[in-house]
């Protein structure tokens, strides 16, 4: 099955595709390249969920008029903040859920997600199964992992979206647009993040993107079989 990988920025791409061996082949697409080793074409679609929903966008559509056929599956990934102490430093989470935690309206009574504005969706469900083997591969947490257009800096908004989102193991800024992108095309999708920092007041010094980006490296070495193996109909 081939699968689409989705990161924000290149460095993480080039982390996913050291898991696979080899020099990967380069592939240009409208606004983006894909770095293709094997079953997997790993694709840096820029940080924030817009940028990457317009680029698995684009993979998927091309994909789908393409010689080798449509994708099977879409993996958002890459590094990400974690909620102290369920998700430490260099420790994995993959997304039981897909949770945009701003989108929607602020009011004097506190936040409303979009659907309880009565249109939209706020969060998306990866394969029970799938998350499942993959957490059994890699040692990941599963839980939710927030998608944010801002990443959290001040201990307010860590308390908030605690209270919003009890059990949220991780945030990052990608993971809802690039579901959006598989769900329009009718393709399952998952999120893989290696923790680089803390949730919680901007502390740049203390990120560890380094052991994050290793970690994602080492994931995808042990998961890379169970994600090119699963077929969502044997489920
Ligand atoms: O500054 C660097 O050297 C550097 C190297 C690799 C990646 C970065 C990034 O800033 C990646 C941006 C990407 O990371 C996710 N991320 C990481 N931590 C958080 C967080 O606490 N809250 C939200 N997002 C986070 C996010 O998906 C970004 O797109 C820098």
């Amino acid at each position: 099955m081939r699968v689409l990988v989705v990161t924000a920025v290149p460095v993480e791409r080039d982390a996913v595709t050291r898991a696979f061996g080899g020099t990967p082949q380069v592939l240009g697409l409208p606004g983006a390249e894909l770095h293709r080793s094997g079953a997997f074409d790993v694709l840096a679609g820029g940080a924030g969920p817009a940028a990457a929903a317009a680029a698995a966008a684009f993979a998927l559509a091309s994909a789908a008029g393409s010689a080798q056929g449509p994708y099977g599956l879409v993996v958002s990934a890459g590094i990400g903040g974690g909620f102290a102490p369920a998700a430490p430093l260099g420790s994995l989470v993959v997304a039981s859920d897909i949770v945009a935690a701003d989108l929607g309206a602020e009011t004097p009574d506190g936040f409303l997600p979009v659907t309880a504005l009565g249109f939209g969706r706020d969060r998306f469900a990866p394969p029970p199964t799938l998350v499942r083997e993959v957490a059994a591969a890699t040692g990941a947490a599963p839980g939710p992992v927030l998608t944010v257009s801002t990443v959290t800096g001040t201990a307010a908004r860590t308390a908030a979206l605690r209270t919003a989102y009890p059990g949220a193991l991780a945030e990052a800024m990608e993971g809802f647009g690039v579901a959006e992108a598989a769900e329009r095309a009718g393709v399952p999708v998952l999120e893989l993040r290696a923790v680089s920092n803390t949730v919680g007041p901007r502390d740049r010094a203390a990120w560890r993107i380094g052991d994050a980006l290793a970690a994602l490296t080492e994931a995808f070495g042990k998961t890379g079989p169970v994600l090119e193996g699963w077929n969502r109909h044997d489920h």
